[in-house]
């Protein structure tokens, strides 16, 4: 599998991790919605996968919520992690949220199996401000945003194993995110096969709650 998606990779032509509806919508989005692929070594990937499989392994995957936006996957929340992942995250911080912006205390990490997927939804504006920044790790595969007002308007990210995305501002508020399943897992004419992937999500506080405050995000915010 992974053979196979490494040769359907090599047909892109060119380097492009974001297609979009049109060129307006690309223009506006260009920093609100970022990807920057091979943000981790695979050495680093291999460090936050192994210090995450003790904890996720114990939990099961979860399905059948009907109005649950998420299928097929289980999830925690982290606050302790090891030297070298803490390394990684202050690079997230830095690459991704400004100097006025507060992080959510515990990071949301994400297990999807490989038929699991996310439907369109916002995060939560009372629980996360106005950045989420995501680590792909295992499993490529293709996030779709598309406008809540104007459903013509959308965005797709090819989210390789290793990258980074970072939704904020109007890719955050103004369009919905999906995760797509593996029977809908394109990115235009490219087949992106899905295993199972484990997202590292990192949020910045609404801007008017101090870190100090109550009123703990859900697991899923
Ligand atoms: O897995 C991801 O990268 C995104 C997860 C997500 O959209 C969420 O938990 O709200
Ligand atoms: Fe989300
Ligand atoms: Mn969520």
């Amino acid at each position: 599998m992974a053979g196979s998606w490494q040769l359907a990779r090599r047909t892109l032509s060119g380097p492009s991790w974001v297609r979009g509806s049109g060129p307006a919508v690309l223009n506006r989005l260009r920093d609100a919605a970022v990807v920057r692929p091979a943000f981790l070594t695979a050495a680093e990937e291999e460090t936050l996968s192994r210090e995450l499989e003790p904890d996720l392994r114990r939990r099961r995957y979860e399905y059948d919520h009907w109005d649950a936006a998420i299928h097929g996957f289980r999830e925690t929340e982290k606050s302790r992690w090891s030297e070298a992942s803490r390394a990684i995250l202050q690079r997230v911080k830095a690459a991704a949220f400004g100097p006025s912006q507060t992080l959510l205390s515990s990071v949301h990490v994400l297990d999807l199996e490989p038929r699991g997927y996310i439907k369109p939804h916002v995060d939560s504006v009372k629980f996360c401000g106005a950045t989420i920044a995501g680590l792909s790790l295992l499993s490529p595969s293709v996030m779709r945003l598309v406008h809540t007002q104007e459903p013509g308007e959308w965005l797709e990210l090819l989210l390789e194993p290793r990258s980074l995305y970072i939704l904020r501002d109007s890719a955050r508020y103004d369009f919905s995110h999906e995760i797509l399943r593996d029977e809908e897992s394109f990115f235009g004419e490219l087949r992106v096969p899905r295993g199972r992937r484990i997202s590292v999500i990192c949020r910045s506080l609404p801007e008017e709650m101090g870190p100090g405050e109550p009123g703990q995000p859900p697991p899923a915010c």
